[in-house]
């Protein structure tokens, strides 16, 4: 099979030496932005800057330039974009010229459109591209998945999420070997909403573990941050058994649990008083919860959904409230019943 990767990132390239690992020996190529960075890439035989120490098989071709994009687009079996959410919008469009019609699209990026001062503000990545590229075979590869994992090949479960049956048997057949494992998932919504979200949900349990809660609070917020998840995700069409699969409980119990996230590791220094801009300038790496946080809160209120522990994620990126006023705010609110017992009024 032949595969295009595009974006040199942590996850681009650890989804990039999946496939290139793959036993059916597959036809790979990783496609740079940066010319320089993808001559580094060819002559260390590493991504030194993104997934330092993990050697490159000689067999994955690197590629940069937009005349080399053009041509690889237009010969993939399968084109994969693994750029962040915020160049989506972007990517879609240098595609459209040389994507076939039957080529399966699939992108890794999991958050809501973080561009306020656009008319696609707060749109999901399918919304994106049905606005661009209505005709195309999409889908998104999703899941609980730390590129460093992946890269060093251990055991790793994956969603392939797509409306179209080509979408998800192309997955398959690019990805699933070894230690990898893909699920197939027909609901895109469901899986981009559970991936979005729970990356601002990780923010909040970093804050809760960097104020040093406790053990209860963050089990706490796990399960709540479930419940905010799914509500915004049944009203925007999807379904409810998909919060409780990899992409929605499964990739945020690791997200906020896993020290390797970098959504997590923003919610530990903004609890220890760091400010947000060093936060991000220190990281080196796209934190989408950050970016999304907002999108997801206005995206919720459209529809009438109320997500508190959202909502005081977002105060406090905005520098509205302090880590320990959103804690007692989330504290002191009135009683409730759980998800499925409304019933019970308290
Ligand atoms: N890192 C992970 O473990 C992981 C796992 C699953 C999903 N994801 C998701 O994958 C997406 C990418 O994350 P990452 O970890 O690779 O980020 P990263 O910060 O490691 O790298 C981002 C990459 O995207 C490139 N990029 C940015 N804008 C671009 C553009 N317009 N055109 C081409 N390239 C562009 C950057 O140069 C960089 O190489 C995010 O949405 C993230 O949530 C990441
Ligand atoms: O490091 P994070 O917080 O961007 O999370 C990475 C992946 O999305 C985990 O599945």
């Amino acid at each position: 099979m032949r595969i295009l990767i595009i974006g040199g990132g942590a996850w681009g390239t650890a989804v990039a030496l999946a496939a290139a690992r793959h036993p059916a020996g597959h036809a790979v190529c990783l496609w740079l932005r940066d010319a320089a960075q993808a001559a580094q890439l060819r002559a260390q035989g590493c991504n030194a800057r993104y997934l330092p120490g993990i050697a490159l098989p000689p067999a994955l071709r690197i590629a940069s330039g937009e005349q080399a994009l053009q041509t690889e687009i237009a010969q993939a079996q399968l084109v994969v974009l693994g750029t962040p959410v915020a160049a989506l919008q972007a990517m879609l469009g240098q595609l459209a010229p040389a994507l076939r019609p039957d080529t399966p699209l699939v992108w890794l990026c999991k958050g809501f459109a973080p561009t306020p001062q656009q008319a696609w503000h707060g749109q999901l990545p399918h919304e994106l591209q049905q606005r661009i590229l209505p005709q195309a075979l999409c889908g998104a590869l999703s899941g609980p998945s730390f590129a460093q994992e992946v890269a060093r090949g251990q055991p790793t479960a994956l969603v392939a999420a797509s409306a179209h049956q080509a979408v998800r048997q192309a997955l398959m057949q690019a990805f699933h070997a070894h230690a990898l494992r893909l699920y197939s998932n027909d609901d895109l919504v469901g899986v981009e909403v559970g991936g979005a979200v729970k990356n601002v949900l990780a923010i909040a349990t970093g804050i809760c573990d960097g104020l040093e809660l406790g053990l209860n609070a963050r089990a706490a917020l796990i399960t709540r941050g479930l419940a905010e998840m799914t509500r915004l995700g049944v009203a925007m069409g999807a379904r409810a058994a998909t919060f409780t699969g990899l992409s929605g409980m499964g990739d945020l119990v690791l997200t906020a649990t896993g020290n390797l996230s970098r959504n997590r590791k923003v919610g530990l220094l903004l609890a220890q008083g760091q400010r947000l801009p060093d936060i991000l300038t220190t990281l080196g790496h796209v934190a989408e919860g950050v970016h999304c946080a907002q999108a997801v809160v206005a995206r919720a209120a459209q529809l009438g959904v109320h997500m508190p522990i959202s909502e005081a994620v977002v105060r406090l990126l905005e520098g509205r409230q302090q880590a320990a006023h959103a804690v007692q705010s989330l504290l002191q609110r009135d009683p409730a019943a759980e998800a499925g017992h409304e019933d019970a009024a308290p």
